[in-house]
């Protein structure tokens, strides 16, 4: 035997050893959340298994102290599922999404809660909002804005007649493939199915490569990988699910136009999440129609120097609420200045809400 097979059997053995260790320690660490969930429900029969703030912790605490040469990104992923494993001895926790299966909304979700959660499809994104308040599952996922096409009017919108929270974010990098079947000719491809919005956001590719190809809108982009799989002459764009749970093959990757082509997704639920060191507070406020109210809500704001992340306006659906306006911004509600200024806007507005405060997306 040469001595590169020695050291080969000896690194295995030394990787035997690890994972021993590393078994033993998992154990370990899933008997500790065990007991963490007898600590809850001693407190508080109705006790929250899932702790945004505290997986925020977890997870940003490792990607401190991480030393490769494993990335610190793919390092919290690794953590990301034992977390999720670890919850679901507690409990599992089941959530609700824009389906159908597939979807990058389904990605979003198991990126957020990893794949020890149940994730459950919804028709609508009010549907998502419904069963979350109805509590028939812990928490949803919903798109709330993408880089390049920019706000889902109808995630804000529901917000305007729910009194569901938001309980975290989650910013997914969206990579669209151009897909086919095992029986498309990949010589022949003369329509091409995906969602409105993958159309724009590859529409400078799809005019360079297929620029007489059809393109037929459909509701989704799972949906449009499904419609491949009995056409010979179709293809689909669509992401990595959709393709691996239609069986399909790429043509081409990563086909969207601008490189950091990313969607925010917002996590809802019932619970107001604690200061994790690191958050995010959403609001909505109602302002009346008068000069000068654009300035009057921001100003408080500016003056207590307070980042602000993204402002939309919504047309109001009631009389009384002339402007709508969807604010987001860096802190806390608990933190004074937070609080301050929450205040101040308060007495400006004819009404505000506070969506939730919580943290900002680690993955
Ligand atoms: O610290 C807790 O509250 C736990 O339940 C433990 C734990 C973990 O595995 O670290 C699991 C689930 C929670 O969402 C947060 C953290």
């Amino acid at each position: 035997m040469s001595d590169t097979s020695i050291n080969l059997d000896e690194l295995r053995q030394r990787i035997d050893q690890l994972d021993s260790d590393i078994l033993n320690l998992i154990s370990e660490r899933a008997s500790c959340a065990q007991q963490v969930a007898h600590v809850k429900l001693a407190e508080d029969k109705d006790a929250v298994f899932y702790r945004p703030e505290r997986e925020a912790q977890v997870l940003r605490r490792i990607m401190a102290l991480n030393k490769g040469p494993l990335d610190s990104e793919e390092m919290a992923r690794l953590f990301r599922e034992i977390m999720s494993a670890c919850l679901a001895l507690e409990q599992p926790v089941k959530v609700a999404y824009l389906g159908p299966e597939g979807t990058f909304t389904q990605q979003a979700a198991l990126k957020h809660f990893g794949e020890s959660a149940v994730s459950l499809p919804m028709a609508a994104i009010d549907e998502v909002f419904r069963e979350v308040e109805a509590g028939a599952v812990h928490y949803g996922v919903v798109p709330v804005e993408n880089s390049t096409e920019g706000v889902v009017n109808h995630t804000l919108d529901t917000f305007m007649d729910s009194s569901i929270k938001i309980c975290g974010e989650v910013v997914l990098r969206i990579h669209h493939h151009l897909l086919v079947s095992e029986n498309t000719r990949r010589d022949k491809v003369s329509r091409i199915y995906s969602h409105p919005q993958s159309f724009a956001q590859c529409r400078k590719w799809l005019d360079a490569h297929y620029p007489h190809a059809e393109r037929v809108p459909v509701s989704s982009n799972a949906e449009a990988a499904k419609l491949v799989k009995t056409e010979w002459h179709s293809a689909a764009i669509a992401g990595d699910m959709a393709a691996k749970l239609y069986g399909l093959e790429h043509i081409a990757e990563k086909i969207e136009d601008s490189p950091d082509n990313s969607t925010r997704f917002l996590i809802i639920g019932n619970q107001d999440v604690p200061m994790a060191g690191e958050d995010k507070t959403s609001i909505v406020v109602a302002m009346r129609n008068q000069p000068g109210t654009l300035h009057a809500l921001l100003e408080p704001f500016h003056r207590h120097q307070i980042d602000l992340t993204r402002l939309e306006t919504r047309p109001s659906r009631t009389g009384v609420w002339n402007y709508v306006f969807f604010i987001d911004f860096k802190g806390h509600r608990d933190e004074p200045q937070v609080a301050a200024v929450l205040e101040e806007v308060r007495l400006r507005a004819a009404d505000l809400r506070v969506l939730g405060s919580y943290p900002v997306g680690v993955l």
